[in-house]
């Protein structure tokens, strides 16, 4: 009998939203789920570390003069300055993670989502996450207690901007209830797996099982 194996070409999941509105929840969240075999892009950044993060975890905490040198020698995918701090998503482990037919997930800005939309367009699935109200946000960030109340304020006042880009992605989700988002996520991520061109070689040999039947 033929069998559908459920093998996919590797997309590229991006998950971007102002700072509070809880991308990093929900990336911890879809990365504990191993059966997802989600694969994170651990960014380059000039900012500096919070007390919760592992350098080589959450990011890799490098200098200016090292991300200027990574940037002009073309190892970064995209990059961007983000509240004042420079990050950039390196391109080689991304090459390696999708040449293995796995799926990768960002969690980058708006600016970096447009140019990895500019090279990757088949590849990419974007969903941009909003806050249930701005007054929410600023509770967020501030009960997250990782951030200075000027580095906060700057961050509230780029959000403005931020949320208006929500045309340029393929989805949009209000975090109000994290569970209600994170459901959605999982139902946007399965079914982008099951898309007819990310399957086209397996669903080609499966179809010719079936007429191979008698
Ligand atoms: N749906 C939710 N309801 C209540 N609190 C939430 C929800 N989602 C996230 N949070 C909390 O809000 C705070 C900010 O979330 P998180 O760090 O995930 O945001 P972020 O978008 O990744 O921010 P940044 O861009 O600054 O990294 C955290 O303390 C998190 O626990
Ligand atoms: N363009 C990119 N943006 C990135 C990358 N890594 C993270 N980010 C975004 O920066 C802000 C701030 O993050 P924080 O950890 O300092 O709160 C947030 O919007 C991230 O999505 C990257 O590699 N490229």
């Amino acid at each position: 009998m033929p069998s559908l194996q459920t093998e996919h070409r590797g997309i590229v999941l991006i998950l971007s939203s102002p700072s509070g509105a809880g991308k990093t929840t929900l990336t911890r969240m879809l990365l504990q789920d191993r059966s997802l075999d989600l694969t994170l892009s651990i960014s380059v950044t000039t900012r500096p570390r919070r007390s919760s993060e592992v350098d080589g975890i959450h990011y890799r905490f490098i200098a200016q003069r090292q991300f200027e040198a990574m940037r002009d020698n073309n190892e970064l995918l995209e990059w961007a300055e983000v509240h004042g701090n420079f990050y950039g998503t390196p391109r080689e482990p991304v090459e390696q993670i999708l040449s293995q037919g796995r799926d990768a997930l960002f969690d980058i800005d708006y600016q970096g989502t447009q140019q990895v939309r500019e090279k990757m367009s088949n590849d990419a699935v974007t969903v941009f996450i909003l806050p249930p109200s701005m007054k929410e946000l600023r509770a967020r960030l501030e009960r997250r207690a990782e951030d200075s109340r000027e580095v906060i304020e700057r961050r509230l006042e780029n959000a403005r901007k931020e949320i208006i880009r929500w045309t340029q992605y393929d989805y949009v989700l209000v975090n109000d209830d994290i569970q209600a988002t994170f459901d959605d996520l999982l139902a946007i991520l399965r079914a982008e797996r099951q898309k007819r061109p990310r399957r086209a070689k397996n669903i080609e040999a499966f179809v010719q099982g079936l007429l191979g039947e008698r």
